[in-house]
């Protein structure tokens, strides 16, 4: 079955995603953690099927990024300093905006209440009860669900004004850009309370996301459990540079679990509280964000939903070029779309359906003041559109607060063709004046003074000239410590410099690996409109937990033995495999694998025993072809690994045909 054919099969029978998560609840591919427990929210564990999946994943996601772009990738420490995440921003904004309900004391995740209500009454009467049973599909546990659905209550339909309307979509296609006070005052002006009782809640507060811990059996070394693997990548720039040889651009990469306290983790896998994620680092020139391998992208076709769209409160799509959007300059840089390019390129690879994958833009107050320019690769789902990577140009941000925090120098040294004349300031310390009036603080001051910026330089240079002295705060000493002219001096110098030195640009994708296997178990369900009882999951091959079903038609030595000789051949070439010698119909059999998402089948007949040909059956269309053990063999590694079609993986084989895979 072609790509297409597949996608039209799909659409005929309407996704359900109850039918769905009863499948993957059945077949253990996923599961809420400490169910017996009775299950904390936001918590899940994988079963087989789910963690196969999962590691094919980050197999394609290693071979697509790392191998193939070279990058050097590390495994750092989850736990993570207090110190760290200060100087990175994390403790004092990574943050979210909580709204409390004084009488039940639920919290509320703000920018998501309004979504949901302003949603929900776009969508009248008919949909806002449809927003409750949703809100109930979303619980956690059963548990939950029960509490959930004697909580919410009908929401009654009011027709709205037109311009109403038109408000309501204004602020829905802004929604991830509103601050706190902002999300307080649509509260208000919409009178947006809590969505089951209708009550008034407390305006919006910061609520930091961060698991806090002590390291250590004193409590006094605070830490947190790290909310992205991005700081490990940057703390050790100076050593992955250094393995590099000193050369730039370069990319780190990094695969590992990252933690969020999630306000209300609802919406299953999509949004959690201990999550696998990948990323990138990308350092680049800030004079030259231009990429060697752009034109081998510059032609992909993407949608792409810009910043002035949303801004006019348009969610339509700007289709166009990635070599188009960067001439335009829609996309910032080079690098920036190439790897905008290069994202497509993986999530088409494993499964997501391109036509609900779309780029989105950040809004100007969305985006972290440093950044560049970021967008969003969102997948469409029953729950909207989601994020499941983001791609951002954070600038030089993450390296020079970590350098001016720690004083060491995270730069690259770059050797210029032609030498050039620099003029800047700098200061020129007597030492031996130092001791003597710091004692054992003087390297502390020394130290300071040394690290002066450029615009400190200038500013403090007037500051001598005019008093004789300077006054300034160190790290470490009491209130601030006074330098007079005599034992330091600060001047422009003009120097020939031999040497570029920069700090250099990040371009970060960062990959939520759990959001996009959910993405891709709602994009590959289907079931034939013949038979909508029977669900399919239509993993590609490549990332399917397992390729293929042995089925020996009937339970018989002579075909036990040929399931052997082929299961120790599958074995040796490492394709995962099980086999299913259950006495059930090979329909039956056929049909609990098409909802794990197995590509092939293999049956075993007495023809086998004869003439030592098996059958081979793909899982969408159905179709069968008969061949050789090594024949078919090599046709499953081809079609699974190679890339390589169903239609020309199997041309030389003879097609098969038997009766309906009926019970
Ligand atoms: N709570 C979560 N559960 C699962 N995946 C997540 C969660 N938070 C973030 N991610 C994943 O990590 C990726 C990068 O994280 P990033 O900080 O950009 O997300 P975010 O903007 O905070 O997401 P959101 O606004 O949806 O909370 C996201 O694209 C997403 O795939």
């Amino acid at each position: 079955m072609s790509v297409e054919e597949l996608q039209q099969a799909k659409k005929a029978v309407d996704f359900s995603r109850e039918s769905l998560e009863s499948v993957l609840k059945r077949r253990f591919f996923y599961a809420p953690a400490f169910e017996l427990y009775g299950g904390v929210s936001g918590l899940y564990d994988y079963g087989p099927p789910g963690c196969a999946f999962q590691a094919n994943i980050v197999d394609v996601w290693r071979k697509h990024f790392v191998l193939e772009e070279d990058m050097l990738e590390v495994d750092c420490t989850m736990l993570t300093p207090y110190e760290v995440l200060k100087t990175s921003g994390h403790v004092d904004k990574f943050s979210d905006w909580m709204c409390k309900d004084p009488k039940t004391g639920e919290i509320f995740r703000a920018d998501h209440l309004v979504e949901e209500v302003l949603e929900a009454r776009l969508k009248g009467d008919k949909e806002a009860r449809g927003l409750a049973s949703d809100a109930n599909a979303d619980a956690d546990t059963d548990a939950e669900k029960k509490k959930r659905k004697k909580k919410v209550k009908e929401i009654k339909a009011v027709k709205l004004e037109d311009a109403v309307v038109k408000e309501y979509e204004e602020i829905l296609a802004k929604i991830d850009g509103y601050s706190g006070p902002e999300l307080g005052e649509l509260m208000v002006k919409y009178e947006i309370g809590n969505p089951v009782s209708g009550d008034k809640l407390e305006p919006p507060r910061a609520f930091n996301l961060m698991f806090e811990t002590a390291i250590g059996p004193s409590g006094q070394y605070k830490g947190y459990l790290r909310p992205e693997t991005a700081q490990g990548q940057f703390l050790n720039f100076n050593k992955l540079l250094e393995f590099n040889n000193g050369k730039t651009p370069f990319a780190s990469a990094s695969i590992g679990k990252s933690f969020r306290n999630e306000i209300s983790p609802r919406s299953g896998l999509l949004r959690v509280r201990e999550f696998l994620m990948a990323e990138i680092e990308h350092f680049v020139d800030p004079t030259n964000k231009s990429h060697k391998r752009f034109p081998d992208v510059k032609d992909i076709k993407l949608r792409f939903l810009p910043r002035d769209v949303q801004q006019a409160g348009s969610t339509v799509p700007v289709e166009t070029t990635v070599g188009e959007a960067v001439a335009s300059k829609l996309v910032d840089n080079e690098t920036l779309g190439y790897f905008i390019a290069r994202i497509y390129q993986f999530l088409i690879k494993i499964g997501v359906d391109p036509e609900r994958l779309r780029f989105r833009q950040h809004m100007a107050n969305e985006m972290a003041h440093y950044a560049a320019d970021c967008w969003d690769a969102e997948l469409h789902t029953s729950y909207g559109w989601i994020e499941c990577v983001g791609c951002a140009d954070r600038s030089a941000y993450d390296l020079t607060v970590h350098a001016n925090k720690t004083k060491e120098k995270l730069v690259v040294r770059e050797a210029l063709e032609t030498p050039i004349e620099v003029t800047k300031w700098e200061a020129t310390l007597v030492k031996k004046l130092f001791g003597p009036k710091f004692r054992k603080d003087a390297p502390k001051v020394e130290a300071r003074l040394l690290a002066l910026t450029q615009e400190e330089l200038e500013s403090y240079s007037a500051e001598l000239k005019k008093d004789g002295k300077i006054t300034l705060k160190v790290e470490g000493m009491e209130g601030e410590v006074e330098v007079d002219d005599k034992m330091v001096s600060i001047e422009k110098v003009t120097n020939t410099e031999h040497i570029r030195e920069f700090t250099p640009n990040v371009i970060e994708p960062s990959f939520g690996i759990g959001r996009i296997i959910y993405a891709i178990f709602e994009h590959s369900f289907w079931s034939r409109p013949e038979d909508t009882a029977r669900a399919i999951i239509s993993f590609p091959p490549l990332v399917a937990p397992t390729k293929v079903l042995l089925v020996p038609l009937l339970n018989n030595p002579e075909l036990a033995k040929i399931t052997a000789q082929v299961s120790q051949t599958l074995r040796k070439e490492q394709i995962p495999f099980k086999v299913d010698e259950s006495g059930v119909s090979i329909g039956k059999r056929y049909a609990r694998n098409d909802e794990l998402g197995t590509p092939f089948g293999i049956t075993i007949d007495f023809d086998s025993v004869t003439d030592g040909s098996i059958t081979l059956r793909e899982r969408d269309s159905t179709k069968q072809v008969r061949g050789s053990v090594a024949d078919i063999i090599k046709a499953i590694r081809d079609v699974t690994y190679q890339g390589v079609s169903w239609e020309e993986g199997t041309k030389n084989l003879a097609p098969f045909n038997t009766q309906a895979e009926t019970d």
